[in-house]
C-alpha cells in the first residue's frame, strides 16, 4: 500500500479507519455558513417559517448581547433551531431511534416533539456543527431543560418571545423580563407555556414542567441575595 503523505499520518489502529481519517481531512470542512443554512432552509420550511426563524435569530443576538454571551453561537443556534420543524412523523421517530435516543410516551404520540433533537442532528450531520452548547440549545428549543444553560435559554426564550408572536401586555412584559433575567424569564415563559398546553387541552410533556421547576428554584436562589428581584419576584406571583 502506498504510504500517506505525513501530514495525514493517523494514530489509528485500522488501515480503514486511518484511510477514512486521512480522506476527510481531504475534504473541505462543511459549509456552516448563514447563507448556505439559508438557502436550505428555503427548500425545507415555507417563507412564514423562515421569517419567524430570522426574528428568532435577531431577538436571540440582541439577548445574547445584552447578557454578555457568545453572540454568533446564538445566532447559529436560533437559525438552526427549526431545520427539522417539517420533517414527518415517521422521519422524526427514526432518526430518534437511529439516535439511540429514549422516546417517551409523549413523544411517541407528537412526535412533532422530536423536531427539536432531530433539528440538532441536522445541525451536527448535515453542517457539521461541534458545539454541544449550540447543539443542546437546538435541541430543547421547545421544551426547555432543567439543566440549559444560558445559552439555551437565550434560544427558548428568543424562540417564544419573537416579535411575531403577538403584542399582548404578557408578551411584552415577559420581553422585558428576557431582557434583564434570563433565569426568571425562562421561568415565566416554561409557566406561559404550560398555562396555555392546559387551556388548549394539549397533552404536557413533563420536561417543560420540570424546566418550569428548576429555574423557579433557580430564581428564587438568586432573590435571597438580590432584594429587586425579590420584589420582580412577588410582582411576577401576582400577575
Ligand atoms: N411541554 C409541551 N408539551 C407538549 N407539547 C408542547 C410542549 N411545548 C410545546 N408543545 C407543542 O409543540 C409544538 C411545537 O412547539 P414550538 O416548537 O414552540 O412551535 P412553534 O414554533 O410552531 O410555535 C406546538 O404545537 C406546541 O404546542
Amino acid at each position: 500500500m502506498r504510504e500517506l503523505p505525513k501530514a495525514l499520518q493517523t494514530e489509528g489502529t485500522s488501515p480503514q479507519v486511518d484511510k477514512s481519517i486521512a480522506l476527510s481531512r481531504l475534504l473541505p470542512p462543511p459549509d456552516r455558513s448563514r447563507a448556505r443554512v439559508l438557502f436550505w432552509l428555503k427548500g425545507q420550511v415555507p417563507e412564514t417559517r423562515i421569517r419567524h426563524i430570522l426574528r428568532v435569530e435577531q431577538f436571540a443576538i440582541e439577548l445574547a448581547q445584552r447578557h454578555h454571551l457568545d453572540r454568533e453561537k446564538a445566532a447559529q443556534a436560533a437559525l438552526m433551531h427549526d431545520l427539522a420543524k417539517f420533517f414527518k412523523p415517521k422521519r422524526l421517530l427514526s432518526m430518534a431511534i437511529a439516535e439511540g435516543l429514549e422516546i417517551d410516551p409523549i413523544e411517541e404520540m407528537n412526535p412533532h416533539l422530536l423536531h427539536a433533537d432531530a433539528g440538532a442532528i441536522v445541525a451536527r450531520d448535515e453542517f457539521g456543527v461541534t458545539d454541544s452548547e449550540v447543539l443542546n440549545a437546538i435541541r430543547h428549543h421547545t421544551l426547555g431543560s432543567p439543566e440549559m444553560s444560558l445559552l439555551g435559554c437565550v434560544v427558548y426564550l428568543a424562540d417564544g418571545l419573537e416579535p411575531g408572536r403577538g403584542a399582548t401586555p404578557e408578551l411584552e412584559e415577559l420581553r422585558d423580563l428576557s431582557r434583564q433575567d434570563l433565569i426568571q424569564a425562562t421561568w415565566r415563559v416554561a409557566d406561559a407555556s404550560l398555562r396555555h398546553l392546559i387551556q388548549a387541552g394539549h397533552l404536557i410533556h413533563p420536561r417543560t414542567v420540570q424546566t418550569r421547576n428548576a429555574f423557579l428554584q433557580r430564581f428564587k436562589q438568586t432573590v435571597v441575595k438580590d432584594p429587586i428581584a425579590k420584589i420582580q419576584l412577588v410582582k411576577g406571583i401576582q400577575t
